[in-house]
């Protein structure tokens, strides 16, 4: 499932920023190249603003194996939307991958491997790397001036794709959202079952592109991937 309906603010472009161009292609198509490289990938269902212009023109949108259904308001109304349009294509056991379609460079073997760890795993889980730099609060007073530094030991960087059985991701987002829980991710709302989702080590380079200069660094990450979907 990929949310897609975002309208990438932190970018201010002219046009949500899963639509920009990157590497002779667009940020949204070179995600879906990398989700229909894993075989083990029967459908993706992308999750799309109401009215969304853009999408419709890429060729990709028509391709057998993709879905498309309308977001919401918020990332998590989207997937909840996905997972909606998946009613009777999946069945309660079966795993779903959410991956941000503002992810492009995820690389195939990353996902592969995560199937490979959580396949027989009770719960699922989220690729991730170990956060390398030192972590510090802002003060609440001034952003500008440092509160304190974060214990960085046991501090990792969530990624996508987040990998969970069907039945139990739309239950653990209806509950967090009939709870007014805020998740910005699908690990959140398991967690906020009390269940304890797995971290599955994943690759610096797989970015989400958010900001203006992190187009240019997946230009290069993705220009570095020349073979990868031979
Ligand atoms: N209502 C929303 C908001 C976000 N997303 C998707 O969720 C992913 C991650 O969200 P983010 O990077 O925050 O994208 P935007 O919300 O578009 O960015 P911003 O917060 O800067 O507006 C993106 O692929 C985005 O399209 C979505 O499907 N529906
Ligand atoms: C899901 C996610 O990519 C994990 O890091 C992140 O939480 C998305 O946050 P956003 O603010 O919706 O981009």
């Amino acid at each position: 499932m990929v949310p897609a309906a975002g309208i990438g603010s932190r970018m201010a472009a002219d046009i949500p920023k899963q639509y920009l161009p990157l590497h002779n292609a667009t940020v949204i198509e070179w995600t879906l190249r990398k989700l229909l490289a894993v075989q083990r990938v029967r459908k993706v269902v992308v999750a799309v603003a109401e009215h969304d212009p853009h999408w419709p023109q890429l060729a990709i949108s028509q391709h057998p194996q993709i879905v498309t259904t309308g977001g919401g308001a918020e990332r998590a109304d989207s997937v909840l939307a996905g997972l909606g349009a998946l009613q009777g294509l999946a069945q309660s056991n079966d795993w779903v991958l959410v991956h941000d379609a503002a992810r492009p460079c995820v690389q195939p073997a990353s996902i592969n491997r995560m199937i490979d760890e959580l396949h027989d795993h009770p719960v699922g889980g989220i690729l991730a790397v170990p956060v390398a730099d030192t972590l510090k609060y802002a003060s609440p007073r001034e952003p500008a001036d440092i509160d304190k530094t974060v214990d960085r030991k046991r501090t990792w960087a969530a990624q996508t794709p987040q990998m969970f059985r069907y039945g139990e991701l739309l239950n653990a987002l209806q509950n967090a959202s009939g709870d007014g829980f805020i998740v910005t991710d699908e690990a959140s709302a398991l967690e906020h079952l009390g269940v304890q989702p797995r971290l599955v080590v994943g690759r610096t380079d797989n970015l989400k592109i958010t900001t203006p200069d992190d187009l240019a660094l997946a230009q290069l990450i993705l220009a570095s991937q020349s073979n990868l979907l031979e």
